[in-house]
């Protein structure tokens, strides 16, 4: 069989777990709200804007990656921003084929402009729907679940968290933390973490990214984090792999794998941190050979100059996958997402295998 194109991977059904809302917006769309309300950008035009992000992301650390957030989080302080950003993010991820997407924000860092914590989530929901009604309409139909992220080096953890609770049956479905990590441990945000254990709510944290196992093991044992915001550094704690005669699991990793906790593994960003050395080195391999469960994602489309199409697409690339690959993540990503059981059944049922039954032929 012909090796699969990035066209062929457009056309089958994706689910994504991790994608910021303000990672992913259109540079255009950035010069026109800039201009709205005067902030300055570092390009004037819509192509140069979207490579300084790439350029500037592509730093080697995380630090320097989130500095680039200052010029995406200057034009969604207003409801008409935020709401345009929330329906471009549905229409383009639906426009790639993605038929479930958890998308994630913090809403602390949108009220510069005098909106309250309720207003930017209303407009963020809002723009959803339209965004996705449209989609519909345009015959790619997609459904957005909203995680509301605390950032690690502030304070307002619990807030948020009530928050999220507060708008569980209005689209929000899930919590997270991120931020820079080193130094950041999730244990500072332990209030919170209780207090949707309490609530029977669901929540993912950026661990293992930038720092390694003490931040992915306080993730899990002592926040009781549902799914792994990256965990990439998970392979720390494994020595060998199965090519070369066996691997052999620490205790933490056989952990994460014996329990099939869920990691949210983003490949360009980590090499745009310096989280993995290159796709091709990317320890996606060798979780993907261990069985894990692997998921795959964008994280910041616009910083990464990606989509999910194009994360598969290098996949397949670098190691050989084909659909049926593909369809395991897939599947495994869906099997993830914090929506109710049933609904994440009969979208596996009803679209994803139906779908990739053809595409395996
Ligand atoms: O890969 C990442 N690791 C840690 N924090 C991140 C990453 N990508 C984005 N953000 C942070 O999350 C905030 C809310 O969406 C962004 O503003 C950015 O600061
Ligand atoms: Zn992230």
């Amino acid at each position: 069989m012909a090796a699969i194109t990035h066209s062929d991977i457009v056309k089958a059904p994706k689910a994504l777990l991790h994608d910021h809302l303000d990672g992913g917006l259109r540079p255009a769309t950035i010069l026109e709200l800039a201009d709205a309300v005067g902030h300055r950008l570092p390009a004037g035009d819509a192509e140069a804007l979207g490579a300084w992000f790439v350029a500037s992301a592509d730093s080697g650390s995380l630090e320097r990656y989130l500095e680039t957030f200052a010029h995406t989080v200057a034009v969604m302080q207003t409801e008409t921003g935020l709401h345009r950003v929330a329906k471009e993010c549905a229409l383009d991820l639906a426009a790639d084929g993605v038929v479930y997407a958890e998308v994630r924000y913090a809403p602390e860092q949108h009220l510069e402009r005098g909106l309250s914590l309720d207003g930017v989530v209303d407009a963020v929901n809002a723009g959803f729907a339209e965004g996705s009604a449209e989609a519909a309409a345009l015959g790619r139909p997609i459904r957005v679940g909203v995680l509301l992220t605390a950032m690690r080096h502030a304070a307002r953890s619990q807030e948020i968290a009530e928050l999220a609770v507060r708008y569980r049956d209005a689209g929000v479905v899930g919590f997270d933390i991120a931020g820079a990590e080193a130094g950041f441990p999730p244990t500072r945000h332990l209030d919170a973490f209780e207090y949707l254990q309490r609530e029977n709510f669901h929540f993912t944290i950026h661990a293992g990214e930038a720092f390694g196992l003490p931040s992915i093991w306080q993730a899990l044992q002592w926040c009781g984090a549902d799914r792994l915001g990256h965990g990439v550094r998970l392979v720390d704690d494994i020595t060998g792999s199965p090519a070369d005669g066996g691997a052999m699991l620490g205790r933490l990793s056989a952990y994460v794998r014996d329990k099939r906790i869920p990691l949210e593994l983003c490949p360009s960003s980590n090499v745009q941190t310096g989280a993995a050395p290159s796709i091709a080195e990317h320890p996606i391999g060798l979780l993907h050979d261990l069985r894990f469960r692997v998921t795959v994602n964008t994280d910041n489309r616009l910083m990464s100059g990606t989509s999910m199409s194009r994360e598969m697409t290098l996949l397949c690339e670098a190691f050989g996958w084909g659909w049926a690959e593909l369809r395991w993540l897939t599947i495994n990503a869906m099997k993830s997402a914090f929506i109710p059981f049933d609904e994440r059944l009969a979208i596996i049922d009803e679209i994803i295998k139906p779908a990739y039954a053809k595409l395996l032929g």
